[in-house]
């Protein structure tokens, strides 16, 4: 498990403040970034993983600063970005690329250890019966699952997810979602992950972090998410079946439904 430290994280896009003087530490959680759209979540992300330089600012991974992109984090997009055409076994063993660079990969792909850790993360996703699927021959909820494969395939300490869900029917995305809690627990992953279905971060999150306008509003345990909260997060957006009770446990100290209309925000 690793230690996740971003340090007043501020990026400007000219006169657009897309993240502003954002602190946090994680470490050992499943946790779920929350914000309206334009809140700043994949500004965060990219930021994190190396796809974009802060304006100012810090990002750690145990205490080494993060720059550039780093084999040790992990990303998972909300579209997969899957090689077409081939196999998710092929896909999820690209995950090497990120840990070996190129030339060394080719040679590696020889490497019983890799291909090991390619049926293993697929069996993880629960496809390794698939291995030899074309990905373009699968629903969306499976090729999500193989861009989660080859993630771990990358044999990451930190795993970043940007709306890995968005683009699935509630009933896909909470299969994905149970994957990748999976994956990041039976692989010890520190997870950040960005999410825009209340009902879906509250049934799976260990934590909450909401950005509005690129500024933190809060950093939150389950048991402290309230409606309140989502209410000053989402502002004029209309919550349904949000009380002013934590959203992520009821009072039989049950998760909420992730399927159904109740615990989702309205767009
Ligand atoms: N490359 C860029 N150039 C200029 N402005 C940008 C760029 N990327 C993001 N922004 C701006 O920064 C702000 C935050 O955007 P960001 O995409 O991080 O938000 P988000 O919360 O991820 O939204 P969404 O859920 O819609 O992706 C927005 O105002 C956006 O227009």
């Amino acid at each position: 498990m690793s230690t996740l430290t971003v340090e007043n994280l501020t990026k400007e896009y000219g006169d657009v403040t897309a993240v502003e003087d954002v602190s946090f530490e994680i470490e050992d959680e499943f946790v779920v970034l929350l914000g309206e759209s334009g809140a700043g979540k994949s500004t965060l992300l990219r930021c994190v993983n190396g796809l974009t330089e802060p304006t100012s600012g810090g990002v750690y991974l145990d205490g080494e600063p993060l720059e550039g992109s780093q084999p040790s984090v992990g990303m998972i997009f909300q579209q997969h970005n899957l090689v077409e055409g081939v196999s998710a076994y092929l896909n999820a063993l690209t995950g090497s690329l990120e840990r070996a660079g190129f030339v060394e990969s080719l040679f590696q792909w020889q490497d019983r250890e890799d291909k090991r850790r390619a049926l293993e993360a697929l069996e993880t996703v629960g496809l390794l019966d698939e291995a030899h699927q074309r990905v373009t021959q699968m629903s969306g909820g499976q090729q999500q699952r193989v861009g989660i494969a080859r993630a771990l395939v990358q044999d990451p300490s930190l795993l970043l997810a940007d709306e890995p869900v968005a683009s699935l029917d509630p009933s896909s995305a909470e299969t994905v979602m149970g994957y990748l809690k999976k994956a990041a627990t039976v692989h010890q992953v520190t997870a950040l992950v960005s999410l825009h279905q209340v009902n879906i971060a509250a049934h799976f999150g260990e934590r909450f972090i909401g950005l509005r306008d690129g500024q933190l509003l809060f950093d939150v345990g389950s048991d402290e998410l309230t409606g309140d909260l989502i209410d000053d997060l989402y502002g004029d957006v209309e919550t349904v079946g949000l009380a002013d009770d934590p959203v992520a446990v009821d009072a039989n100290g049950e998760s909420p439904p992730v399927d159904g209309d109740d615990w989702r925000v309205e767009a």
